[in-house]
């Protein structure tokens, strides 16, 4: 049985969705996948035994789980969303292709890895269905703290007997990049300083966690880091920074029915070029101190021009969900997407459901229509779920949506989350 009790035949599980019902009420927001995978990666460096706080329960975080668990760690997760992780059992440092081919996160495991037992053997992520997502910055900011690298039969070998403090110029800017290079520098001697570092709100909550731990770490949310190397860290108790990705896809949720839905346990501040964009689309959204409630009753949605950029600006993860807005909004919406090269596949699948979309390479035109109409479509990856998912609840009559396994790397309970709202949405 899977950690969180995911079925074996997730593969062939679908959603029906009738669409047409305005959604209203309270979401409770889960912990933010893209937070919780670097603390469960930050835990092999703790002494002791770490428990990580408000983890959603999705498939991702089991599958780092059972990463862990096959190098010996002892992984307890809780009834109550929290895991507790303890290293003294660690007898491998290895990251096996079999799980790293299902989340690419698992990369995550490499800085702390060597940083802490001087070796780690991970499998190369490959590519997956949004971009080729090569791992070349992760690997050449250990080889400047002098790790050595060697990259062989899909597996990367990392081995150091120490790590040194550099200044990394990171090439481009890269999420888990940042945080791989900021987990193995806490044990680099002297001082590392990383520049064009990712600002994006899962990298702070990491830094914060790590100087909880006893790392010295200052500037993270901004894009020079300096690090400098302690010799051990403690384990903690904390707590996972709420989904921002999550929060604006039921405020989607609200905006595309012509709703009104309140996510609580949010982080707003999080959030800020996301909502300007549904102010934007016209819809009344207010905002308060751990929630954000959007307001699209009586109001038309318009269209709006979207370019995703690195942290503060539009995050990518949110491009599929406004594009499924655009296609029922008033007017002509222009989304061009700057971080992945093929994050687009849910274009076509929108024009099966009667979307009015002309794509140029990474640009989409969007030609907004009075409505969608219902029709079996398939998820190509997580975003691209959430935004079928968005489609069918704006559609006319019935939609499918297949290869929900991705919508369960990333949504906690997203079905019993929507009906409680006033969806109609069932897995089968
Ligand atoms: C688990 C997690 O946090 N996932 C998020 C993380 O992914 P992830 O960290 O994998 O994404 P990156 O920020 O690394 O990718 C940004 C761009 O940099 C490129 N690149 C990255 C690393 C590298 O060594 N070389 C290189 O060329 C990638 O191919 C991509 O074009 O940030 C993305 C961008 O906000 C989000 O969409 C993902 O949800
Ligand atoms: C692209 C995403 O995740 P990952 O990096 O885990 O594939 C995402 O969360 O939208």
């Amino acid at each position: 049985m899977h950690p969180f009790g995911f079925r074996a035949d997730t593969f062939m599980q679908v959603f029906q969705i009738e669409g047409g019902t305005p959604l209203e009420g309270e979401v409770v927001i889960s912990g933010a996948k893209n937070a919780v995978l670097p603390l469960q990666a930050a835990a092999l460096l703790a002494d002791g035994k770490m428990t990580i706080r408000n983890v959603p329960r999705l498939k991702d975080v089991a599958t780092l789980a059972s990463l862990l668990e096959g190098m010996g760690v002892t992984v307890n997760i809780d009834k109550d969303n929290n895991i507790t992780t303890d290293t003294s059992t660690i007898k491998n440092q290895v990251a096996p292709y079999e799980l790293v081919r299902t989340m690419r996160a698992s990369i995550l495991v490499l800085g702390p890895l060597v940083a802490k037992y001087g070796y780690a053997e991970v499998s190369l992520p490959g590519g997956c269905a949004i971009g080729s997502r090569p791992v070349n910055i992760h690997l050449t900011g250990l080889e400047a703290m002098g790790v050595e690298i060697t990259v062989d039969e899909g597996f990367i070998r990392a081995k150091a007997d120490k790590l040194t403090g550099a200044t990394i110029v990171m090439e481009a800017v890269t999420v888990t990049g940042t945080e791989n290079l900021l987990m193995a520098a806490v044990f680099a001697e002297g001082t590392t300083i990383l520049e064009n570092a990712a600002r994006e709100p899962e990298v702070v909550d990491l830094a914060n966690c790590l100087i909880a731990m006893g790392a010295k770490i200052s500037g993270a949310g901004t894009n020079t880091i300096t690090v400098t190397g302690v010799k051990k860290l403690k384990g903690i108790e904390y707590s996972v920074l709420p989904d921002r990705i999550e929060t604006g896809t039921y405020l989607a949720a609200a905006a595309i029915t012509g709703g009104k839905v309140r996510c609580v346990n949010a982080a707003p501040e999080t959030l800020d070029a996301v909502l300007q964009k549904f102010r934007e689309c016209g819809a009344s959204v207010e905002v308060g101190k751990d929630w954000v409630e959007l307001d699209m009753r009586g109001r038309k949605l318009k269209a709006v021009d979207i370019r995703t950029e690195p942290h503060p600006a539009f995050p990518t993860d949110m491009q599929a969900q406004f594009m499924a807005m655009n296609c029922v909004s008033e007017g002509i919406g222009v989304v061009v997407e700057t971080i992945f090269e093929n994050r687009m596949m849910h274009v076509a699948e929108l024009m099966r459901m009667g979307a009015n979309i002309r794509l140029e390479g990474n640009t989409a035109i969007v030609a907004g229509m009075p409505s969608l109409r219902g029709a079996p479509v398939m998820a190509t990856d997580l975003r691209a779920s959430a935004c079928l998912i968005l489609a069918g609840l704006a559609a006319k009559g019935i939609t499918i949506v297949d290869r929900i396994y991705h919508t369960d790397r990333g949504y906690e309970k997203i079905e019993e989350k929507l009906t409680k709202i006033g969806a109609k949405i069932k897995r089968s």
